[in-house]
């Protein structure tokens, strides 16, 4: 399968801090990628770099076959890095179907199919984004991202703060998507046996580099390298 993206022993941080240490891994098209690690190992960060909100001091990014480490972060939208931030970023006053249209691009994805994944947003297509609980806004996230016709979609922490039941919907939703539509993803993760089960590979990281690389199935049915890789109390978690 041809590579998609790769990152090759990035150091990169904010301003003159160094928060990603020689970190490198490699995705290949329509492949799921789970990043992990404790708090502030620098997952949100590898995303930010990936998006080019970050300083790159050394090491290169590439995507698609182009080296794309100095591009400014609109032509990597444009180039196809669909991004779902943690915060979410709904806009207030704009309904649900305004959200999803207003930064919307030509492809596969359209509204219809939108609201096939996610029928609640059909449901609420009249609402504003503030009238929308916790799932429902993460729902909107990521139905405005794949609007946007991505290549790759850049999940940050999608579960947080949501009801163990979205929990499980929003779960076999990005299953799907993965796997029925081949769309590639990362997805930034604190609960790592959801994550796990989401995708294909995983990284672990540990102080912005990465020390532990491999398939999801693999770490997930390995409980002592999982506890030594991120600690004691990830049942709890799940
Ligand atoms: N905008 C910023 N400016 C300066 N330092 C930052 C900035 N964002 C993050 N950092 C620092 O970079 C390091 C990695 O943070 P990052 O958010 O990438 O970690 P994380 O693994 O996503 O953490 P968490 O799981 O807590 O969200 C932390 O030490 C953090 O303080």
């Amino acid at each position: 399968m041809a590579e998609l993206l790769a990152f090759d022993r990035v150091v990169a941080g904010y301003g003159n801090a160094v928060v990603l240490h020689e970190l490198g891994f490699a995705l290949e098209e329509g492949q799921s990628l789970a990043v992990l690690g404790r708090n502030g190992v620098g997952k949100t960060s590898l995303l930010e770099t990936l998006m080019g909100n970050t300083r790159v001091m050394r090491g290169a990014v590439r995507w698609a076959g182009q080296d794309i480490t100095r591009w400014p972060a609109h032509r990597r939208a444009a180039a196809g890095l669909g991004w779902v931030p943690q915060e979410r970023e709904v806009f207030p006053s704009l309904t649900v179907e305004e959200n999803l249209t207003v930064i919307a691009r030509k492809g596969p994805w359209t509204l219809q199919r939108v609201y096939e994944l996610f029928p609640r947003l059909r449901e609420r297509r009249g609402n504003y984004g503030n009238q929308l609980s916790g799932g429902e806004q993460q729902m909107l996230a990521i139905g405005r991202a794949l609007m946007t016709n991505p290549r790759l979609l850049l999940l940050d922490e999608p579960m947080e703060g949501l009801a163990p039941i979205v929990v499980e919907e929003l779960a076999v939703s990005i299953r799907r998507l993965c796997e029925q539509e081949g769309l590639a993803s990362i997805v930034v993760e604190q609960h790592p046996v959801l994550a796990l089960e989401m995708t294909h590979q995983a990284i672990v990281l540990e102080r912005g580099t990465v020390v532990h690389a491999g398939p999801s199935a693999d770490l997930a049915n390995d409980t002592a390298l999982l506890e030594g890789l991120l600690g004691v109390g990830i049942d709890e978690t799940a």
